[in-house]
């Protein structure tokens, strides 16, 4: 029955189809996407929303690496993150869309993805991370990296690009503005990538689609 469904709820897996064969199709021919307006706009909207409203304490310095290599370094990332979880309705869509996308994408390319994890994250003014890997080979197990971008009205003035290296040879690389709903997917272990400082204050989203790994024979655990 129509008045039983729960719209606030719904993964806009439909209206997402065609998008995501899109990234599929671009991940096989080169490695990567981009896809501007990719997230539908009111989950967009509300993700914006939440993420603004995160309160200082909700938000951390970002570090580098996992559990015991785990860091801090100001040099390398000045970003400020929290972790999504399915606890608010917005965090559950967000879930559900991004399950979708993994459902698809094994599907359509077997790429046995298993788990995902994401967070918000800010960039005050200034703020950047430099060239970096998101996963090495054979070490970890992000195989897709994700990110999505919420700045209504960005201008190219504002900077803030996400610049995607083809390997670690190439210094010039593919620019993307972080414009409101611009998809960004990428293979984890092959793309070098850094984001450049931004004279606005830049959110975004950055996930990981991960493999099933195991840790000393237990089930490896995210993050
Ligand atoms: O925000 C971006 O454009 C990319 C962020 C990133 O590379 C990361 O969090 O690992
Ligand atoms: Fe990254």
């Amino acid at each position: 029955m129509f008045d039983q469904q729960q719209p606030q709820l719904t993964s806009h897996a439909d209206e997402s189809v065609g998008l995501f064969e899109s990234i599929a199709n671009d991940i096989v021919d080169k490695g990567y996407s981009v896809q501007p307006f990719a997230l539908p706009v009111d989950l967009a909207n509300d993700l914006f929303e939440q993420a603004q409203s995160l309160h200082d304490s909700e938000l951390h310095v970002a570090g580098i690496g996992r559990e015991q290599q785990h860091s801090h370094n100001p040099f390398v990332r000045r970003d400020e993150i929290c972790w999504i979880d399915g606890n608010t309705p917005t965090g559950q869509r967000w879930l559900n869309w991004t399950a979708d996308l993994q459902q698809h994408l094994n599907r359509q390319l077997f790429m046995g993805l298993y788990s995902f994890e994401s967070h918000y994250a800010h960039y005050q003014p200034g703020a950047f991370y430099k060239r970096h890997m998101d996963a090495f080979q054979g070490q970890g197990n992000r195989v897709l990296s994700l990110v999505v971008y919420l700045n209504p009205e960005w201008l190219s003035d504002d900077g803030g690009e996400l610049v995607l290296y083809q390997d670690e040879h190439d210094h010039q690389g593919v620019k993307v503005l972080p414009g409101f709903g611009t998809l960004v997917a990428f293979l984890s272990e092959q793309f070098p990538h850094e984001v450049l400082p931004a004279v606005r204050d830049r959110w975004s989203i950055a996930g990981w689609f991960r493999i099933n790994g195991t840790h000393g024979g237990r089930l490896d655990p995210p993050r």
